[in-house]
This record gives C-alpha cells, sequence and structure tokens, in this order.
C-alpha cells in the first residue's frame, strides 16, 4: 500500500461520498493502454468535484490512495497557482505510423510529443516506425515502454530509436532502471510505475533510477502528496512531470492545478490525454498552443446522463467506494 504520503486531513463520512457520485464511461477515439473506454466515479463536495478512478485491476489498498486525492480535490482548495498556464506533451497511443499525423493533429501547437512503445504483441521495428513518423511533425520525442524492457531489449531500443527527450519506465524495477541508468548515461530515465505504484515513491532517489520523476496526482493521493513528492526531488536534482491517469475533464483540471502551483516545471506536462477521449463530462481546461489553462470545470449535468455508466457497473464502483472508504478509515 502507498500509505507513504496518506493525508491526515478528516475524512468525510461515507454518506456524504454515496449520496454525491455519478458513474459514467468515457469513450475514446483510439486504444490507450488496452481500452477503448474509461470508467471514472465523479464525487461532489463543498469544494467542488473530485475523481475517482482507479483502473478496474488494482486492488483496493492501491484505490484507496485514489480515493484519497478525490476526497482532497472536492472537500479542500486548490492549492495557490504560480502560473495560468501549463506546457504539456502530444501523447501518442501505439498506433501504426500512418495514423501518427491524425492523432498529432488534435495537439496543435505541442513541441513534445511521448509515444508508446514496448507494446504486447509489436516489435522494436514498430517503434523504430512510429518514433520516426512523430519526429517528421514534432520535434522532441520522449517513449514510455511501461516497463515492457529488459535492460539489454532496453539498450538495443535506445540505439534504434534516436536523440530521445527522455524514456519514461523503460524498464519494471527500480533496480533495472538504476542498472541502465549506470549502463547508458546519455539517455535520460524517467521513472512512472516505480513511484506511482510503489510502496515508496521516493526509492528511486537512493537507488539513483531515475533522473525525471512522472507523478500523477490521483495514484499519489492528491495535489498536496504530489507538492511534497516534488520538493523532496527537486532537492535531488530530479525534475517533475505532472501526468494524467487518463482523467476526465475533472481529474484533469486537478492535475493542470497542481502542476500550476509547482514552484518549478522543466518539461512539458503529460495532461493532454482528453484530446484522446471522443466525449467527456465537462470542457476540459482551454487548449492554447500546447498549453493547458488553469480552469475548475463543473460536469454537464446531460453529459452525466448520456454517459452514466450502466446498473451492474453502478453497483460495482459503489461497492469498491465503500470498501476503499474504509481503507482509509482504517489508516
Ligand atoms: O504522459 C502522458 O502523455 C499521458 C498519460 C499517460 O501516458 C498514461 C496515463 C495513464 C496510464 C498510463 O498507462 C499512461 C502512462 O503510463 O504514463
Ligand atoms: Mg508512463
Amino acid at each position: 500500500m502507498n500509505t507513504h504520503f496518506r493525508s491526515a486531513a478528516a475524512l468525510p463520512p461515507l454518506a456524504a461520498l454515496m449520496d454525491n457520485c455519478h458513474v459514467v464511461t468515457l469513450p475514446m477515439r483510439v486504444r490507450f493502454r488496452g481500452v477503448t473506454h474509461r470508467e471514472v466515479m465523479l464525487i461532489e463536495g463543498p469544494f467542488g468535484w473530485g475523481e475517482f478512478a482507479p483502473f478496474p485491476e488494482y486492488g483496493d489498498d492501491e484505490a484507496a490512495t485514489w480515493l484519497q486525492s478525490a476526497i482532497a480535490a472536492a472537500w479542500s482548495p486548490r492549492p495557490l497557482a504560480v502560473r495560468a498556464a501549463v506546457e504539456v506533451n502530444a501523447t501518442v497511443p501505439a498506433v501504426q505510423p500512418e495514423q501518427v499525423a491524425e492523432v498529432l493533429a488534435r495537439f496543435p501547437g505541442a513541441t513534445t510529443a511521448k509515444v508508446k512503445v514496448a507494446e504486447k504483441g509489436q516489435t522494436l521495428a514498430d517503434d523504430v516506425a512510429r518514433v520516426d513518423a512523430v519526429r517528421q511533425l514534432v520535434p522532441s520525442v520522449r517513449v514510455d515502454a511501461n516497463g515492457g524492457w529488459t535492460v539489454h531489449e532496453a539498450i538495443a531500443a535506445f540505439s534504434e530509436l534516436g536523440p530521445l527527450e527522455y524514456a519514461e519506465q523503460p524498464c519494471r524495477t527500480v533496480d533495472e532502471l538504476a542498472e541502465l541508468r549506470r549502463q547508458v548515461p546519455t539517455v535520460k530515465i524517467a521513472a512512472d510505475e516505480s513511484i506511482r505504484r510503489s510502496d515508496d515513491p521516493l526509492r528511486i532517489i537512493e537507488a539513483g533510477a531515475a533522473d525525471i520523476a512522472v507523478v500523477k496526482v490521483a495514484p499519489l493521493g492528491g495535489a498536496n502528496q504530489v507538492l511534497a513528492i516534488a520538493d523532496i526531488l527537486s532537492q535531488h536534482n530530479i525534475p517533475v512531470v505532472v501526468s494524467s491517469a487518463l482523467d476526465s475533464a475533472i481529474g484533469i483540471a486537478y492535475g493542470v492545478a497542481t502542476a500550476a502551483a509547482l514552484p518549478q516545471l522543466k518539461f512539458a506536462c503529460g495532461l493532454a490525454t482528453s484530446r484522446l477521449f471522443a466525449d467527456d463530462v465537462a470542457e476540459p481546461p482551454n487548449w492554447d498552443n500546447g498549453r493547458l489553462v488553469v480552469t475548475t470545470p463543473q460536469p454537464d449535468p446531460s453529459a452525466l446522463r448520456r454517459l452514466r455508466a450502466n446498473h451492474s457497473r453502478q453497483t460495482w464502483w459503489r461497492d469498491r467506494l465503500v470498501r476503499c472508504h474504509a481503507v482509509l478509515a482504517a489508516t
């Protein structure tokens, strides 16, 4: 369980969550992370809306940290912004090279693209073709392997992929990331799952496993947790990239607000995933030539009705909410 940054804030009673929640299913334009639909639960509290959307396969202990984030969003004020907009990267799923231009057209003005690589069932040649197609259109490319390579495979991939801004979670474990960093000091390594799915998100520091830290608000338990982690990382010269957890417009706005509150932002943030959805519960933060503007959207009641999940999924999410609330109550 990622209790490292568990909040000491008061937990609202379960009824306050159960009486003010909505479960929706958002259709995606292209398959991403193996899904074509994204289910999320939205919860309204005294300070606005929060999003509870751990991926369905996650267990209750891990999912409870996402609930903590939803509660923080809806039951406390936003962090103080030091900038009005946040630079973001385009996100390119593991599509065929012919589809790359169409995907990138949804991110006008973005000068960095993150490209998914090491997808199951695909080869390094597929990754090279996709990355090459992206590089024709966007000057700076980072890749995300979601831990799909061994150290050996990552080294082989780096030699074929051309210059990378950085490689996100090229291998699965912290020790492998550290080993890769030692062996290939010329390619910057970013940790994602090694932070958001770890018992100790800061283990990457002493292990020497990352040049850059990808931080996601919901899996880390909320804006204050992200700001605290970023502060510690900055003392070790590890900059952060605030990224989406494939959130609806509500979760994205919370991510943008969190990124806008960071004293320093060196890299474009991975918060532009609204553009992968075909429909959403609200207008996502405004797109300004590769930047997302800080806003506080409210779900549109007609979108909540239109996108409402079916009865069995409603029940599944409400049961999950009960269990995760119990986990938070016990910690
Ligand atoms: O970082 C981005 O550009 C967008 C966010 C993104 O890629 C992800 C969001 C949610 C789940 C993940 O599989 C994926 C990631 O691994 O970073
Ligand atoms: Mg990632």
